[in-house]
């Protein structure tokens, strides 16, 4: 029989070809009472097989994780290299097919989030050419744009996806360029009236796309049917020159995403026919007559844009993915570091024995599992929604948006939160590029802001949280994970139960969903003025309402998790006090909420048991770094799954000294001024 050090040993191996592990390794893994292997495919197992695949034959095309040192050209011409390179090795070997991609474009910008510790950029580039580019051609498109599609799919034609404006990014209602229909010619004539009418920060835009999807108000005979999508060629493919009527700039330096060129576009008079109109959910007539099933204007737009919240749930994913990698390569290199002799024994502290650094990281790491195992049921109700088609009539549309809403808002803040931790976490190595966290950090800042800005966001999950109460005094069915809402504020009474019991600390959080959802709608609903009451019960109702309610879908989640569980107890203890931290660290940061049912001494109680089930999970918590499908490549230099922080971190130094003017991988020289 393998011990739990040999079976991650094996696991590791078969990423890495010679995996010579620490001594601190070896102590870590021969700590941990849970069973490696059993864990490691239950966690596995959360994913599709073609996740743990795409990441696999990544790793082994890098040959190194790709930690800047590179101009902004020079990393723009490495993401489009990569981005070819890697999705041909897809198809050659059979992991996606081009149809694959156009039947699934979500799936395949899952998978690529997934590299994107390889680098940002790629799994960017892969979002904007697959989730937004592609998928809004297949979602609003019809028959015309077939041929559109396979290009895409085979990236025989860049495309990007113009929507936001310089004015106006989150209310896009408001956007400004125009598309007259002229009946005359049959065609459309795009216009960018204004300055702030300027189409800003389309990724692919700068140097790569040669087509575009943009959205312009469509004006016919003078009559505005609102926001349309058309795709249109914006670029001479053989000169990529911009097409007259066309002016293409480049949005210049960021503070990272420097590997993709977001540009911006002006239209002067620009003619595209007929066809250019994504006429899917609307259309016109051979006469010239506006036709749409859809009557109103703005539920026509959240239905074409509806399907492209796919890319909340992928940010979501990678967001997570991300927090737990940086969060374990953290907890690793505490394994190793020491700072201080103990008093009592004398020797140095590793920085994983201190107990503020338990509260510090591992409560961090233990929410970012509970919210991993969220993600694949979060993905599941994607799917089932995916499945009733988009349109109006979906009944999963709401709850679709509401749950991808919510995710991507909390996901995000939280990473950015745990990645900022992690940096500080690793002292003043940390700060070192090497590590990778300003690469990681202007990520996850952008995370927070793209694909829906996450104060938008919340807001719109704040206002379908509250239909939910509303349908239940109408008697008419709630969505999905609303099961524990009813229309009676639950009774708040003194608690007695063990906060040590997760079935207990759900009952505390629904009891806190429940009420903040009553009072957030017994205050709107007697507001005399509901618009002025929605802006100013937002800080301290709706959003902490919103919260609540998914603090409690995560826990019910886990715990649905928990009981599937079918394998060892030690393992099954190990999985339930990661709930229980998670949950038991959500009830002490909102003790303020708690006051009716838990008295003082409670809560004074429950922070002692908490950081008592951190130390039972510091001797685990390493070893449950293993279990997550990260690879060698995507570590930074001191979080190496070795456990040989320092090794590695002045390997990557000496390199860069060697190299000063070399990409790291060696590939591009770029000249130093001498
Ligand atoms: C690197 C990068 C790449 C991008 N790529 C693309 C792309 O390829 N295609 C594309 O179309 N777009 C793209 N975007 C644009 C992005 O989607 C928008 O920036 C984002 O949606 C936010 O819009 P905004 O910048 O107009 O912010 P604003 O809407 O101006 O928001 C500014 C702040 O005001 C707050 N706010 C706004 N309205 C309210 C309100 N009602 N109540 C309270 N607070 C409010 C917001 O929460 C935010 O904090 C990209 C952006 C970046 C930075």
């Amino acid at each position: 029989m393998l011990n739990n050090r040999e079976k991650a040993i094996k696991r590791i191996s078969l990423l890495k070809k010679h995996f010579r592990p620490s001594e601190d390794f070896n102590r870590e893994l021969d700590g941990c009472t849970f069973d490696f292997e059993l864990a490691a495919k239950v966690v596995r197992g959360l994913r599709p097989e073609v996740h743990h695949q795409v990441i696999e034959l990544v790793d082994s095309m890098m040959k190194h994780n790709n930690f800047k040192e590179k101009s902004r050209a020079a990393m723009r011409y490495k993401t489009n290299y990569w981005v070819k390179k890697i999705l041909m090795k897809f198809y050659e070997k059979g992991i996606f097919t081009p149809e694959k991609v156009i039947e699934d474009p979500d799936l395949l910008n899952r998978c690529t989030m997934g590299i994107s510790f390889f680098g940002g950029e790629i799994s960017t580039k892969f979002a904007v050419q697959i989730g937004l580019y592609l998928k809004s051609l297949k979602n609003m498109g019809t028959e015309t744009h077939k041929d559109a599609l396979m290009k895409a799919a085979t990236l025989e034609e860049f495309g990007c996806f113009c929507l936001t404006e310089l004015g106006h990014g989150s209310d896009v209602s408001k956007l400004e360029t125009t598309a007259h229909f002229d009946q005359i010619t049959n065609q459309f004539i795009f216009n960018s009236p204004t300055e702030t009418s300027r189409k800003f920060w389309i990724g692919n835009l700068a140097s790569t796309a040669t087509k575009a999807v943009v959205f312009a108000q469509l004006i016919i005979n003078g009559v505005r049917h609102g926001i349309h999508g058309f795709l249109i060629q914006i670029r001479d493919p053989e000169t990529h020159e911009p097409l007259y009527g066309v002016t293409i700039g480049d949005c210049g330096d960021k503070i990272g995403m420097q590997g993709i060129d977001n540009g911006w576009i002006m239209f002067d008079n620009f003619r595209a026919g007929k066809k250019a109109l994504l006429n899917k959910f609307a259309d016109i007539s051979p006469d010239g007559v506006y036709t749409s099933k859809i009557t109103s204007k703005a539920k026509r737009m959240a239905v074409q844009l509806g399907g492209l919240s796919g890319g909340r749930i992928a940010i979501s994913q990678v967001s997570n993915d991300c927090a737990l990698g940086v969060s374990s390569g953290a907890l690793r290199y505490w394994a190793v570091r020491k700072q201080f002799k103990s008093p009592k024994t004398k020797l140095e502290t590793r920085l994983i024995d201190y107990r503020i650094n338990h509260f510090r990281l591992i409560t961090k790491f233990a929410r970012h599992f509970i919210q991993h195992v969220g993600m694949s049921k979060i993905t599941e109700f994607w799917n089932q929604y995916l499945e009733g088609g988009l349109g109006a009539e979906n009944k999963m549309t709401s709850f679709a948006h509401l749950i991808s809403s919510v995710a991507k808002s909390v996901f995000t803040w939280t990473t950015f939160d745990t990645c900022s931790e992690s940096r500080q976490a690793l002292g003043g190595l940390g700060y070192s590029s090497y590590n990778g966290f300003g690469q990681v950090l202007a990520v996850m800042d952008l995370n927070r802001t793209w694909e829906g800005d996450n104060n938008i966001l919340m807001q719109q999950a704040g206002k379908l949280i509250l239909q939910n109460l509303q349908y239940l005094f109408m008697e008419k069915p709630v969505m999905p994970t609303f099961d524990f809402l009813t229309t009676e504020m639950p009774e708040a009474e003194p608690y007695s139960k063990s906060l040590d019991d997760v079935m207990n600390l759900l009952e505390l959080l629904t009891y806190r969903a429940s009420t903040l959802i009553h009072q957030t709608g017994m205050k709107l609903n007697f507001a005399e003025d509901k618009i002025e009451a929605w802006d100013k019960l937002l800080a301290f109702n709706t959003y902490p309402m919103t919260f609540a309610y998914f603090d409690r879908f995560l826990l019910q989640n886990y715990i649905e998790f928990l009981e599937n569980f079918s394998g060892d107890q030690k393992t099954k203890e190990v999985f339930t006090l990661l709930g229980v931290v998670y949950a038991q660290k959500v009830i002490i940061e909102d003790a303020e909420f708690f006051r009716d049912y838990l008295t003082r001494a409670q809560i004074d109680d429950l922070k002692e048991t908490l950081m008592d089930n951190l130390l039972k999970l510091r001797k685990e918590v390493v070893g449950l770094s293993y279990l997550l499908p990260f690879t060698d490549k995507m570590q930074g230099a001191l979080f190496k799954l070795d456990m040989k922080p320092y090794e590695h971190f002045l390997d990557f130094v000496e390199r860069s000294e060697r190299k000063a003017n070399i990409d790291i991988d060696g590939d591009i020289i770029i000249p130093v001024p001498r």
